[in-house]
């Protein structure tokens, strides 16, 4: 034995509770294999939750700090109070770093420290690692994918089992995947903080929370599923972020999918990003993308990699300017009154803005009469004044729903 064999490395835990529990069960579990591969031993010098612990007595103890209690306080004064005492980060937290990033990622670099991340988008999968590190050199013209476990999980149930949203959302809870708040799941505030991280990391972009133009789940009905089966199309809360012109676009919506899309069979609570460069085609990586078990795995990947000589911190990002209109395909669901005429009214206001119908599905009878659409690709801004328009003719009862639809793949260069 050398005298590296028994040198020990502490590890200060904020949060025990779904991924916080399982990740100190699996450092236990692995440290005799960190150790044979680091030289160090980690182990959890102590554990502060709501209910335990003492943080200064904590960090005092320790040589990396883990936090996954989330939220923003007291997160963010824990994780600034660490770096400043010059111990490494490891967090799960997105909110923190899509509402913090400037500050938590400055005073690191000030400091010298690691802050690592990679539990905070898309859980196991090793999307933030490959972006910054594996493709730190490439130019990265998209990224985009299914980035909450939570949302995909319910989305994939109603279609599958029937279940009801409040049912389907219930069982993510129960599986541990849902946020303390699911709020912060169904109203794709959780994606759109991780569609900030990722935008900041693939264009060296100063993007935060703020900059994300977000929808959620929670104005899908049933019927929405329903009819968009009949049109050969699943829903997927889907994340993306874009270089357009000179600007940045980041998005999250739900939108559907055609079933040949490679998202479209991405089920559960698996995630999936795609990272698309011109040099590269395309990548795409997919995996659990949450669930206590799977994201502590990714947590004790980032403090093995604090326990490895220091990688250093990314440079200060650049400002960017925000495209917010940009070209979709979407789905358009009206209540309209049973009477001929109907529909050319209604394509007339459509073909006067230049909005061009794919496809079309009419059922029901009277108060049940509804009118079911795609369109193919226009500005949104230009679909948005026909709808307006469409919502104003008497023909039409109550809110029109508006849903996008993706429907281009990717074609790889050389693919027959
Ligand atoms: N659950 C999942 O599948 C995933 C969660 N994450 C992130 O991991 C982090 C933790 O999530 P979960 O383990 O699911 O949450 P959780 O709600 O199960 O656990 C939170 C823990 O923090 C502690 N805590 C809460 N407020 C505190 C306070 N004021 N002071 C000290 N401790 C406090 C609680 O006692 C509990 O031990 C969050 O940032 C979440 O977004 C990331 C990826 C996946
Ligand atoms: N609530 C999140 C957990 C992982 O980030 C999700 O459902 O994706
Ligand atoms: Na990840």
């Amino acid at each position: 034995m050398t005298s590296s064999d028994n040198a020990r490395f502490g590890v200060g835990l904020l949060g025990h509770g779904t991924v916080g529990g399982a990740f100190h069960r699996l450092l236990e579990e692995r440290a005799d294999a960190v150790a044979a591969r680091t030289g160090r031993r980690p182990h959890v010098v102590g554990v502060l939750t709501r209910s335990q612990g003492d943080f200064e007595e904590i960090l005092a103890a320790s040589q990396t700090i883990v936090e996954l209690i989330g939220g923003i306080e007291p997160a963010r004064t824990y994780v600034l109070r660490a770096i400043e005492a010059g111990r490494h980060v490891v967090t799960a937290n997105k909110q923190l770093l899509s509402q913090h990033g400037d500050e938590v990622f400055e005073a690191a670099r000030k400091r010298g420290v690691q802050v690592r991340f990679e539990a905070a988008v898309a859980g196991v999968i090793p999307a933030i690692r490959v972006i910054s590190e594996s493709l730190a050199g490439a130019y990265i013209e998209r990224v985009h994918g299914i980035v909450n476990g939570t949302t995909n999980y319910v989305l994939t149930e109603m279609a599958r089992t029937g279940a009801t949203y409040a049912q389907a959302l219930a069982a993510a809870q129960r599986l541990g995947y849902a946020e303390a708040d699911p709020t912060e799941d169904v109203s794709g505030k959780d994606a759109a903080a991780k569609m900030a991280i990722l935008a900041r990391l693939a264009f060296n972009a100063r993007v935060g929370l703020e900059d994300v133009r977000y929808e959620g789940i929670e104005r899908i009905t049933p019927d929405d599923i329903a009819y968009a089966r009949e049109l050969g199309l699943s829903l997927k809360l889907i994340g993306s972020a874009e270089r357009i012109d000179d600007g940045l676009a980041v998005m999250v919506y739900p939108a559907f999918l055609y079933a040949d899309h490679p998202l479209a069979s991405v089920d559960g609570a698996f995630n999936a990003v795609t990272i698309e460069s011109p040099a590269i085609t395309e990548i795409t990586l997919s995996g659990p993308g949450a669930g206590g078990i799977q994201t502590a795995s990714a947590v004790l990947g980032d403090v093995v990699s604090t326990m490895l000589p220091a990688g250093a911190q990314p440079p200060p990002p650049r400002a960017v300017k925000l495209v917010e209109d940009v070209e979709f395909s979407f789905y358009l669901h009206l209540e309209v009154a049973d009477r001929p005429g109907v529909l050319a009214r209604i394509a007339d206001v459509l073909g006067r803005n230049e909005v061009s119908i794919k496809s079309v599905v009419q059922r029901g009878l009277g108060d049940d009469a509804r009118l079911v659409m795609v369109v193919h690709p226009v500005l949104e801004s230009r679909f948005r004044s026909a709808v307006a328009e469409i919502a104003r003719l008497d023909v039409v009862r109550g809110d029109p729903r508006v849903i996008r639809v993706i429907e281009e793949t990717f074609e790889a260069p050389g693919a027959t």
